[in-house]
């Protein structure tokens, strides 16, 4: 059994396919004059308040409202758990094992069906094999799983809890090594870049971690850098006022790269920057290329920026997020994942075969749309959540 991280994982600072239309990528120098404008967030903004001409999907800026101060400990002031931490993360972790309870139980029942016979045989096995490839854990898992078990329980039988362990451990022992907590420390502004596919969960999971971030003491500015949907200006927009963090947000259809150029002016004694940027599907070279250039002007500004490019993976679109990551990773340099929506998938199981294939980091995982549904990703827990202990 791993040694078990702290449940949040910050570090102190010093310490389907519609498409979006976004314009081909704009030749103007971004330090040119993109409008931007910082937005003070309302104190007084009512979590949720959504403006019917925005269009902004209620669903996109649910969250419990509540404050984030509740729900965030920090580790670096936190040596050992406290009651309300382990609290918090039992809480974590039956939410965890419920949102992946499609992704288990469809596991679990074909597995279970496998189980008529006293002794697992080569056929059982095979089937097995069939089984958790189908569940998208990927083939390398799989065959670990099923090799195991010829080995060390082919003689004398197994019985279906055996094999939820046996399928625990395996998985534990893929993801562990990539588990590794977002560390937002040393350099400030902190420069996160968040890309993907749309509607995978970029700006929720942005504001979530704006929410952690500001419970934490930082200092937050978000860059609105998904130009091209004005409700997602919008959604960030409430997200900032929830946790008081600073939006930088430019005109409809301003060119993404100008605006990530004024938000760094403007986090320019923040802690934390978090950009975020229109979703794109990973074969359009053109919208790819606008990605290349919003690098282009960070790097322009700070040769070691961006200090982390997140990759929202949408853990509903199964064997698709593993070109997502290659593809993203050529073009930006991606470096780690946030595999959203686990809540409510069977397809949980391709977290694993990213893991086995890629090797980025996982930073976080997130199991629902409210504010404290994002966590940093702990393997043990994913691993027997999945394989429904
Ligand atoms: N159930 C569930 N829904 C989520 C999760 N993360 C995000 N969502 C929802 O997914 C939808 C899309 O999320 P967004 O954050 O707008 O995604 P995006 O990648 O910024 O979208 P684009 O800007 O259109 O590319 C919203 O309705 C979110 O509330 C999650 O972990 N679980």
């Amino acid at each position: 059994m791993s040694e078990r991280r702290s449940f949040w994982g910050f570090g102190r600072r010093k310490s389907a396919e519609a498409q979006p239309e976004i314009p081909a990528p704009d030749s103007a120098a971004p330090d040119s004059t993109a409008p931007a404008s910082a937005t003070a967030p309302a104190a007084s903004a009512a979590p949720g308040t959504v403006s019917g001409d925005t269009g902004v999907r209620e669903a996109d800026v649910r969250g419990t409202g509540a404050d984030p101060a509740g729900t965030a400990v920090d580790t670096a002031t936190e040596p050992a758990p406290t009651a309300g931490a382990t609290a918090a993360k039992d809480g974590w972790f039956s939410r965890l094992r419920k949102g992946l309870g499609r992704s288990s139980n469809r596991l679990g029942d074909q597995v279970s069906g496998l189980f008529t016979k006293k002794k697992l045989d080569a056929s059982s096995l095979q089937d097995l094999e069939d089984i958790l490839i189908e569940a998208d854990l990927g083939v390398d898992t799989a065959m670990a799983i099923t090799d195991r078990l010829s080995q060390q329980r082919y003689a004398r039988g197994i019985d279906a809890d055996e094999l939820q362990e046996v399928l625990a451990d395996e998985v534990e022992k893929v993801l562990a090594p990539l588990a590794r907590p977002l560390e937002i420390t040393g350099e400030a502004p902190f420069i996160v870049l968040v890309v993907g596919v749309n509607g995978t969960g970029k700006t929720t999971t942005i504001g979530k971690i704006a929410a952690q971030q500001a419970a934490a003491g930082k200092k937050v500015v978000l860059a609105a850098g998904d130009t091209f949907r004005a409700a997602a200006v919008e959604q960030l927009k409430i997200w900032g006022e929830r946790s008081g963090c600073t939006v930088v947000a430019g005109a409809p259809k301003a060119d993404a790269a100008g605006l990530v150029y004024e938000a760094l002016d403007a986090a320019a004694d923040a802690d934390v920057l978090l950009i975020d940027t229109a979703g794109r599907l990973q074969n359009r070279a053109e919208l790819m290329a606008e990605l290349e250039k919003i690098v282009r002007v960070i790097k322009r500004r700070n040769p070691d920026a961006p200090h982390a490019v997140l990759l929202t993976l949408d853990a509903t679109t199964g064997q698709n997020a593993m070109n997502q990551v290659d593809i993203f990773g050529k073009t930006v340099g991606v470096t780690g994942l946030v595999m959203t929506k686990l809540d409510g998938t069977a397809r949980g199981g391709i977290l694993v075969a990213i893991a086995a294939k890629h090797k980025l980091p996982i930073h976080f995982i997130g199991i629902g749309e409210g504010i404290d549904d994002l966590a940093p990703f702990q393997a043990e827990d994913f691993a027997r959540a999945i394989s429904g202990l």
